[in-house]
């Protein structure tokens, strides 16, 4: 077995490279992953196009590796979303009502409240929080893409106002917002690190074997 796992090693000499410039994100990153994937990150300004979040977190992974940033090889696309899922029981269809990949400009041109007022007419506030990390390992690799989702629904504003929308998502099975929840209790349950078990997953069957110096 142990033979098995050295000939599948892959030698890693750079840590991977987390693209984002949301300095929230990166501190649950940075505390979901400890020593576990050495990382650095870089703030880097592509687009996200329009679509399925899968396609958009793939597409900026891409992107990033194109590129060609000098001396980084291994890329990590850090992405995250919000949807709002509406269940219509009659006819059994999801509809993805809001926001999805744009909940950054919502948030921004209606804030919590705006937020809330707009579902009022609705009696279902269901809702999931989304994050798709997709990674990169060079330009001419197709990225893969890990999904996380955490369940719950919108509520009014609860909590501390210092990251995106934490302070109307109440996951299910809890009394608290993301906002309310002690950090570590969120990053037990979060989409962030959902998605980041199944990175830590594959780069662990992938048998990345990190020796970097820094
Ligand atoms: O309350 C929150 N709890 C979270 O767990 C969370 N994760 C992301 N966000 C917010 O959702 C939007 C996504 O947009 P986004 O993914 O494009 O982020 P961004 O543009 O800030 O950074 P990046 O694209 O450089 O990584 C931005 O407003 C983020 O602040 C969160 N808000
Ligand atoms: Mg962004």
């Amino acid at each position: 077995m142990a033979a098995a796992a050295a000939s599948r090693a892959v030698l890693v000499s750079r840590p991977v490279t987390f693209v984002t410039g949301n300095a929230k994100k990166l501190e649950e990153v940075k505390s979901i992953l400890g020593q576990s994937i050495p990382f650095q990150s870089l703030k880097l300004d592509l687009p996200e196009l329009q679509g399925e979040p899968e396609e958009i977190s793939k597409e900026k992974a891409r992107l990033a590796a194109v590129q060609g940033l000098p001396g980084i090889h291994h890329l990590l696309c850090f992405f995250s979303f919000l949807f709002i899922v509406l269940v219509f029981l009659n006819d059994f269809i999801f509809v993805k009502l809001l926001a999805g990949p744009y909940i950054k400009w919502f948030l921004q041109k209606i804030g919590h409240e705006g937020f809330n007022n707009l579902l009022m007419a609705y009696e279902d506030k269901s809702a999931y929080a989304l994050c798709a990390f997709s990674f990169a390992l060079g330009p001419d690799v197709e990225p893969v893409t890990f999904l996380g989702k955490t369940p719950g629904k919108i509520v009014p504003a609860r909590g501390p106002n210092d990251f995106g929308w934490d302070p109307i998502f109440q996951p299910d099975g809890y009394d608290q917002t993301y906002a309310e929840m002690p950090k570590e209790e969120k990053n037990k349950i979060s989409h962030r690190s959902r998605a980041l078990d199944m990175v830590k997953s594959h780069f662990a069957e992938a048998g990345y074997n990190f020796s970097t110096s820094n």
